[in-house]
């Protein structure tokens, strides 16, 4: 059994899952051959000194780089691979702290290529004593060249592994990090189809995905240097011993820790101060990108001004936490550089005073030794504050993972309900769910209500009564807190009151990846009034519609949406005041196409005073008799003349469904809450209408429907859709080196002057001079 939305997104009610992206634009043919060509096919040699990269480098040079020239990822490493031996892990250890167990060979191999890299590193230091000694000896012969000859290899080939180690180190925890943010990125896509209230944790997604998911990937490239610490500090300490003795060893050790603990305040701050940017950032971000979805509006109303005033009020707050940030990094860095120069302070100091005689071969050895130990040292910090965060993301993502299944909610129909289509059971349904104490319940429902297959229901309550949250409770969306679970049968369309539009042509998104049925296709633009759009447009249904929809009228957006719910054929549709946004241009088309094609009647039957009404009615009035006419449909309307036209009528009251059943019996109770709203109805509708004596002097509706029209057609200008951008813009791309202009516009605009443009990195700087200084001093002795 397979379940569907308005997204177009279909869920397969069986273990096996599949998506479609109906929007992805197709590979070149060149891409493809381009591809051909990369990690798979390399041999051992290849892949061990990464020849199989020269090809790109190649291309690289000659011309630039796209991204179809990018070899594609091996089979091996692809997204679904690795989400389903995550998923299987998950499924195994009940959580998703066991993400290393899927990927432990990679581990594997891992742990040797570090400890190979490490132990490779003190090799050098360790010889450079025994190297010096030889020089200095000068004693010629067989015996000294020979020995010569050994150390150079040990020194080559020492080298040789720990830099080919250690490429392969960083490539392979790359390829960890990039298979674990593919394979959590899958398993959470995944999870928000199958989630029960996806609706309510969009914001959580996006956080889980491009924070959580990210952090877990980038920890990868780290997570060795826990444990390497200690094994670095100890062959430092056994180098150091050798050269220098015990005593200035433990020196050094002493002044290793000292570093490190006065690092750890510096991270700390760095932390705090990374925090409040980000939330200084975010404030920037919503405030800019609602400056930017309402600027017609905001120029309307002259409240640019205001505006910018706050966006630059946002991002003052936010260059302050930026610049204290940098200061401390630029603190850490002094630090960092200087780490060395403190530890071979205190260990040629602890010589001195313990007397022990320094060759320039035990020198040189201590000080590379120490140069080894800086990276570790100044990670450590960082490398802690990194383990927490991600421990913390791992947990996040379990806990959603974890979450409930709509899977599990979906219902198969035994032998005695093959008719029934909705089964809605007592429940109640709050959108918040945080504080459970003080729990809001959303939606009530207190009676069992059975809809069959090929239904019409309506569902109708005054603005705000719940109505949308009843129909989201119905498809999982709203977490239940007490009661039965609701069971809809087969596949499910659902209509949003706000349209959803995806970038691409107004086809695509109709389509939504299925086939074409052009009959099928040609029927459902006429059915939802897009027809007249579509001829409005020069490229017409292949118009590209800009991000969301934004080059689109709210009404066109909806009919849009609902084509694109009719065109997925599902078993039960939802419509969410589907046609809540018809425009006057639409209204009046229609009118006019009524009055030709047999509706006049339902438009004098209806007596309504208002083209809009009208049309929003006869709208409703096609799709339900028309193309869904075989179909179970659930609609939220305020055309309260259609409500005697369905099967069931559901009547919202303050979250609560205070009546349900056929209109006929529902309006006998004349107390009711029906009534009450179709007589408010009623008089709103009489207080539109136009006197008698108005009336003789107004044209009647339809006329004046045909002059609007003739009017639009005399000048296409005035029409509301004509001024639509046909295409979408392409962005504007250059290519090339970066010109010297632009870094002197930056520096300038970014520190006054060059003069000023040292001020960040003063201490790294005056650090460096110092081991420059200490090299040379060295040299002298
Ligand atoms: N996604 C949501 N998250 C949290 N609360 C919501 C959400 N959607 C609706 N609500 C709340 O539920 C209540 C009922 O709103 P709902 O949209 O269901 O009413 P409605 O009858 O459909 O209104 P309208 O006629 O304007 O469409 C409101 O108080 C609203 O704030």
């Amino acid at each position: 059994m397979e379940s569907s939305n308005g997204t177009g997104l279909v869920v397969s009610g069986d273990s096996s899952w599949f998506y479609e992206q109906p929007l992805l634009g197709k590979e070149d043919k060149e891409a493809v051959e381009c591809n051909m060509c990369g990690y798979d096919d390399a041999g051992f040699w290849s892949r061990l000194v990464f020849q199989w990269l020269n090809p790109l480098f190649r291309r690289g040079k000659k011309e630039r780089l796209e991204l179809a020239h990018v070899p594609d990822i091996p089979r091996s490493e692809s997204a679904e691979l690795a989400s389903s031996s995550l998923e299987e892990s998950i499924r195994k250890h009940k959580t998703a702290t066991c993400c290393h167990g899927p990927l432990g060979l990679s581990y594997g191999n891992h742990y040797q290529l570090t400890e190979f890299n490490t132990l490779a590193s003190y090799l050098g230091p360790l010889m450079i004593r025994y190297f010096v000694e030889l020089l200095a000896n000068n004693s010629d012969g067989d015996l000294t060249y020979r020995h010569g000859m050994i150390l150079a290899l040990i020194f080559f080939v020492s080298k040789t592994v720990e830099s080919l180690s250690q490429r392969h180190w960083y490539f392979g925890a790359l390829q960890i990090g990039v298979g674990l943010r593919a394979a959590f990125t899958l398993l959470i896509y995944k999870k928000c189809l199958s989630s029960r209230s996806a609706g309510l944790i969009n914001g959580k997604i996006v956080n889980l995905i491009n924070v959580d998911v990210e952090r877990v990937g980038d920890f990868c490239s780290y997570m060795h240097g826990i444990w390497l610490l200690p094994v670095h500090m100890f062959l430092a300490l056994v180098v150091l011993q050798r050269n220098l003795g015990k005593i200035p060893a433990m020196a050094a050790l002493f002044s290793m820790i000292v570093v490190m603990v006065s690092n750890s305040p510096l991270a700390m701050m760095q932390e705090k101060f990374q925090t409040q940017i980000m939330q200084a950032k975010d404030a920037r971000i919503k405030a800019t990108s609602e400056a930017l979805k309402s600027m017609r509006i905001l120029k309307l109303l002259s409240w640019e001004q205001s505006f910018l005033k706050k966006i630059l009020q946002l991002r003052e707050t936010e260059r302050f936490w930026l610049k204290r940030y940098l200061y401390t990094c630029s603190a850490v860095a002094f630090l960092f550089w200087t780490s060395p120069t403190l530890v071979s302070v205190t260990a040629f100091g602890a010589c001195i005073i313990m007397k022990t005689s320094l060759t320039t071969g035990t020198v040189l050895s201590a000080l590379a030794t120490v140069r080894i130990l800086q990276g570790p040292i100044y990670n450590l910090p960082e490398l802690i504050s990194r383990f927490a965060q991600t421990k913390v993301s791992i947990n996040r993502i379990n806990e959603f993972l974890r979450e409930e299944d709509q899977k599990r909610l979906m219902n198969y129909p035994t032998q005695g309900e093959m008719d029934l289509a909705i089964d809605i059971e007592p429940a109640e349904y709050a959108w918040d769910t945080s504080d459970l104490t003080s729990k809001k319940v959303s939606v009530s429902i207190r009676e069992k209500v059975k809809i069959m297959k090929g239904q019409k229901v309506a569902v109708c309550g005054s603005v705000g009564s719940g109505k949308s949250s009843l129909i989201c409770s119905i498809l999982g969306e709203v977490p239940r807190i007490s009661g039965t679970a609701t069971k809809v049968t087969g596949t499910k369309a659902y209509a949003p009151q706000s349209a959803w539009i995806q970038t691409g042509t107004i086809k695509e998104n109709i389509l939504f990846g299925r086939k074409m049925d052009a009959g099928l296709y040609d029927s459902i633009l006429d059915a939802c009034a897009l027809k007249q759009d579509i001829e409005l447009w020069s490229d017409g249904d292949l118009t590209v519609v800009g991000e969301r929809g934004t080059n689109l009228s709210g009404g066109q957006k909806q009919r849009i949406q609902l084509a694109r719910s009719v065109y997925s054929d599902s078993d039960v549709y939802f419509l969410d005041d589907p046609f809540s946004a018809v425009d006057a241009h639409t209204s009046t088309y229609l009118l006019k196409a009524s009055s030709s094609n047999g509706y006049t009647s339902i438009v004098k039957s209806l007596n309504l005073p208002c083209s809009l009404t009208t049309a929003k009615t006869i709208l409703l009035q096609r799709c339900l008799m028309g193309l869904l006419s075989s179909k179970t449909v659930v609609y939220v309307t305020h055309q309260l003349e259609l409500l005697e036209a369905a099967d069931h009528v559901l009547v919202m009251k303050d979250g609560s469904m205070v009546q349900h059943g056929k209109y006929k019996e529902l309006a006998k109770d004349i107390e009711g809450e029906l009534i009450r709203q179709v007589n408010a109805h009623r008089r709103s509708i009489d207080h539109m209408k136009p006197t008698a004596e108005e009336d003789k002097v107004a044209p009647t509706r339809l006329e004046k429907a045909n002059r609007i029209d003739a009017f639009e057609e005399k000048h296409p200008r005035c029409s509301t859709d004509d001024n639509i951008p046909q295409q979408m813009q392409d962005e504007e791309t250059v290519t090339g080196r970066v010109k010297w202009t632009v870094y002197s516009v930056f520096v300038m605009c970014a520190y006054k002057g060059p003069s000023d443009t040292s001020l960040p990195s003063p201490l790294p700087g005056t650090a460096d001079g110092q081991q420059l200084l200490d090299c040379m001093g060295c040299q002298q002795r």
